[in-house]
């Protein structure tokens, strides 16, 4: 293909073309150094991240994606905190919810070494997960202060960068029958009922904007469609997901 492209252009264009190239991306990098931009992808559970950032994993000089620490709350020093989460939410959710906010801190501190960092979910979201459990009195009002004002300390005493938020939306019926195709041990137990709560709750934190902190733009992505059209939107928008909405 290089060489085609060469015979087509003149190897002298190829060459300061590819010469460009490296400038462009070293550009970046050094800008990274200083500024950096940090994208967000929110969405419901089996709403599709995952996939999302397999997608981007191809501009890989350009994009480190951190996941989320599922693999850290299924073996906590051997305990699996996230099926125990599930198992029994009302012994386990402040428990659960504490090592969350901490792993998700860390994910938010970790040092960027590329010019766009991708991270699943963000510790704004978690804020869903606890607002859900406590309308559920599965967190009791006092469990429910002490997790906020964790919360709030660590906003208060960390520079917590999020440039760009990407929401995958999606329909609860949709992301239930994903998350019974995949199948995890862990959410066996899911119903319609939790999955409708935690989208009218990502509504209305990132739509209706009525509830929790946004510190940030928001692009809002159809995922209900199957894999190759979500590929397609990917695509279309990959410029405003990789560097950002403008003044928009
Ligand atoms: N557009 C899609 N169409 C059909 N199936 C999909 C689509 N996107 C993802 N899936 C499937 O749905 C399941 C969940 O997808 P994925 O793991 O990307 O979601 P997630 O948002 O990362 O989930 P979680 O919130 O649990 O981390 C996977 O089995 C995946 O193969
Ligand atoms: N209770 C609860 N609080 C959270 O902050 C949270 N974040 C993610 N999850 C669950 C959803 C998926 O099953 C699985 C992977 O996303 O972990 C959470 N569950």
């Amino acid at each position: 293909m290089l060489r085609d492209f060469a015979r087509l252009v003149g190897i002298g264009k190829c060459v300061s073309f590819l010469k460009a190239h490296k400038i462009f991306v070293r550009m970046l990098h050094q800008s990274a150094k200083k500024h950096g931009f940090t994208v967000c992808v929110e969405g419901n559970i089996a709403s599709g991240k995952t996939t999302f950032f397999e997608y981007f994993k191809k501009f890989s000089s350009l994009v480190e994606v951190h996941e989320e620490p599922v693999t850290e709350w299924r073996n906590l020093h051997g305990h699996n905190i996230l099926a125990k989460m599930y198992e029994d939410p009302r012994r386990w959710a402040l428990t659960f919810q504490s090592y969350v906010q901490m792993t998700m801190l860390d994910m938010h501190l970790k040092k960027q070494k590329c010019p766009i960092k991708m991270v699943e979910r963000s510790i704004y979201s978690a804020k869903c997960f606890v607002e859900n459990l406590h309308r559920n009195s599965l967190v009791l009002d006092l469990e429910y202060i002490v997790l906020s004002e964790w919360f709030d300390w660590i906003l208060k005493s960390h520079n917590i960068k999020v440039d760009l938020m990407v929401y995958l939306q999606t329909r609860p019926d949709v992301v239930l029958q994903r998350i019974r195709d995949r199948n995890r041990a862990e959410e066996q137990r899911i119903t319609l009922e939790y999955v409708q709560a935690l989208h009218d709750l990502h509504e209305e934190w990132l739509i209706k904007k009525s509830k929790f902190y946004i510190p940030c733009q928001v692009l809002v992505l159809d995922a209900n469609s199957d894999l190759p059209e979500m590929h397609k939107i990917y695509e279309e928008r990959k410029s405003e997901i990789l560097f950002g909405l403008g003044d928009t």
